[in-house]
């Protein structure tokens, strides 16, 4: 189960006060897969960072449902992202000196006390289903591939509804990619998850019920205009 997606005139800044980010409307139903695409720079990375109420420089209104993301305390957005997002990021940000089920099983520690076995048992069964039999190993060793599928394991192991995903095959092989592509497709057709993926992966792209185009921290109508 997931919820709509509603932003409004939202922007975000550097600290220099230079405009990185501006969207004055984005509507996304419930359960949809949306991909985010456009060159480097572009501010992709920047709007995921946004929706998922991780970027303390976003103005404007960012809501899911009728949760008002700008309007969270920190420790507010952490419970709300704990409960209803998972994140796969771009550079994984995964702890070095843990083991791959230690990185996986990270949301245990925002989860309710209740949720931590059931999350930790999830993301056991995620690296096994991903090929990630090393569990205790730690992750510095970690090929490129197999740091992305810790990643993917984590994001997917408290069984949220909301997925952002910033260039989830970046570091797979072709086959990797697409059974990874298929798995998120199945979630957001089967389980009615919400999924937005940034990428430059034509398959991931093409994959996806919606698609955007970001230029210069816009978001492009598909003749080419901005909307005004
Ligand atoms: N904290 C920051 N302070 C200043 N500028 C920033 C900051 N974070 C990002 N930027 C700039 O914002 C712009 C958008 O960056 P962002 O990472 O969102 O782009 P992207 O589209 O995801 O690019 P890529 O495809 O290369 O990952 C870039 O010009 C980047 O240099």
């Amino acid at each position: 189960m997931t919820m709509p997606l509603s932003v409004t005139d939202c922007v975000v800044r550097s600290d220099r006060g230079r405009v990185l980010l501006s969207v004055p409307s984005l509507e996304l139903g419930p359960g949809v897969s949306l991909g985010i695409r456009g060159p480097s720079g572009a501010g992709k990375s920047t709007l995921l960072y946004a929706l998922a109420g991780l970027s303390d420089r976003a103005e404007g209104s960012i809501r899911w449902g009728d949760t008002e993301l700008l309007a969270l305390s920190t420790a507010r957005r952490t419970q709300f992202r704990a409960a209803w997002i998972g994140m796969i990021f771009q550079d994984f940000l995964l702890f070095d000196e843990l083991g791959a089920l230690a990185n996986a099983s990270l949301p245990a520690m925002f989860a309710p006390r209740s949720d931590r076995s059931a999350l930790k048992t999830r993301a056991g069964a995620q690296l096994a289903h991903l090929g990630i039999t090393a569990l205790k190993r730690t992750v510095d060793s970690f090929s490129g591939g197999e740091r992305q599928r810790v990643a993917v394991a984590r994001a997917l192991s408290n069984d949220a509804g909301i997925l952002l995903a910033d260039e989830p095959t970046a570091s797979l092989n072709r086959d990797a990619a697409d059974a990874l592509i298929a798995d998120l497709v199945a979630k957001v057709r089967n389980n009615g998850k919400t999924l937005i993926a940034v990428s430059h992966d034509a398959h991931l792209l093409d994959s996806m019920d919606q698609i955007i185009s970001l230029t210069d921290g816009q978001i492009e109508t598909p003749s080419g205009a901005r909307p005004a």
